[in-house]
């Protein structure tokens, strides 16, 4: 039976992103009113909650999180960056964008959050386990070389590829992207290289503004390695699961890589805050299924998810729990009990509009390998 990766810990709840007016900071003089951030603690603590009450830890391999070295975070940061999150680190500060706040000790939470990432890749490379998941807190998808933004402080993902090609000379690494939002830092963390491949599914130009055109393919060397799928809001189970099936499956196949990593956001749920997507715990499911399927028969199934955005805090567990399920092999899924109401929502099919994006897409990957 499948041996997975689980690391989780409790200090990711404790990344203090304070209160904000959601993603600007609270200003009475222009009417916004304080509010938690977005991005608080309480989807991902309760993912965690529901894989323990579910009694899915039990079937899980624990691993315990490192904190990411200097040398670690200047494999894909500046110095610049560095110091500066360093400088800040005593008294809270904000990660560059002035939307990723952080608390005292904020740095040390972000190195852990890399770190655990970086556990679980190192996990299922050495084949300590079959594949892993990563929960872990702040994301770190949108985090530039020498700069933070959107609630990201450091490329979680983005270092664990590097630092894992330094470590243990794994070549062909291809990170698939399945947040609403553009991975625009490990798309420019990797702009000009060919070894890494970034694909990049999410809702058109929603965050950060004006980014992840179809038309960002990579530079250099490297283009035609970058990947980016743009799906118009409204975009259900029907259109991600067809974006997987025609784009993100055949550009893997064309890359053939050695390790596929997952930055696994969950915010294209049918219920979150800060997109307008519809997929639900079953499309999850499936998306999931099928880039787990598509490791085995591609690069002996290793394959590592590193949790990213998600932001409903009664929904998006339902989603990351059936993600986790798949991971472990568990055969009687667990139950969403919105499935009823949310996967018979009108439109959920493919729609000719989303057809057209994923097609733009599609032509794309015969560039590839
Ligand atoms: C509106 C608005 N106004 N302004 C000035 C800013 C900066 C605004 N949105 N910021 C956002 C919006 C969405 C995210 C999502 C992050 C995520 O979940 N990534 O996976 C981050 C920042
Ligand atoms: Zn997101």
């Amino acid at each position: 039976r499948m041996s997975t990766g689980y690391v989780y810990h409790e200090v990711y709840g404790w990344h203090d992103t304070g209160t904000h007016a959601g993603l600007l900071p609270a200003d009475p003089r222009r009417g916004l009113q304080p509010h938690r951030h977005f991005e608080n603690a309480e989807a991902k603590r309760r993912v965690h909650e529901l894989v323990v009450v579910s009694g899915l830890v039990d079937r899980l391999t624990r691993l315990a999180p490192r904190p990411v070295t200097d040398e670690e975070v200047l494999l894909v940061h500046t110095p610049g960056h560095l110091a500066r999150l360093v400088a800040a680190n005593d008294t809270g500060g904000d990660a560059g964008d002035g939307g990723s706040p952080f608390g005292p000790g904020g740095l040390d939470v972000a190195r852990l959050a890399a770190g655990g990432v970086v556990r679980a890749v190192e996990a299922v490379v050495d084949g300590e386990v079959d594949n892993a998941y990563a929960l872990v807190r702040p994301p770190g998808h949108h985090a530039l070389a020498d700069v933070g933004m959107g609630f990201c402080l450091l490329g979680n993902v983005a270092i664990a590829a590097a630092s894992v090609r330094r470590s243990r000379g794994v070549g062909r690494i291809a990170v698939v992207d399945i947040d609403v939002h553009h991975g625009n830092g490990t798309q420019a963390a990797f702009e000009d290289d060919p070894d890494v491949l970034t694909i990049s599914v999410h809702q058109d130009r929603v965050f950060p503004p004006d980014s992840g055109h179809v038309t960002e393919r990579g530079s250099g060397a490297g283009f035609g390695y970058a990947l980016n799928l743009p799906l118009p809001p409204g975009t259900g189970n029907g259109g991600y699961l067809e974006a997987v099936r025609r784009v993100v499956l055949p550009a893997l196949r064309r890359f053939r890589p050695d390790l596929i990593l997952v930055a696994a956001g969950f915010d294209a749920n049918a219920v979150d805050p800060l997109a307008r997507m519809m997929v639900t715990a079953s499309g999850y499911r499936e998306i999931g299924r099928m880039l787990v399927d598509e490791a085995a028969a591609l690069c002996g199934g290793r394959i590592a998810f590193a949790h990213e955005g998600g932001y409903d805090p009664v929904y998006v567990p339902f989603c990351a729990h059936a993600v986790i399920e798949v991971l472990a092999g568990v055969e009687e899924p667990l139950e969403d009990p919105f499935a009823v109401n949310f996967d018979n929502q009108g439109q959920q099919e493919l729609q000719p509009h989303q057809d057209a994006a994923i097609a733009a897409a599609e032509k794309l990957v015969a560039d590839i390998g």
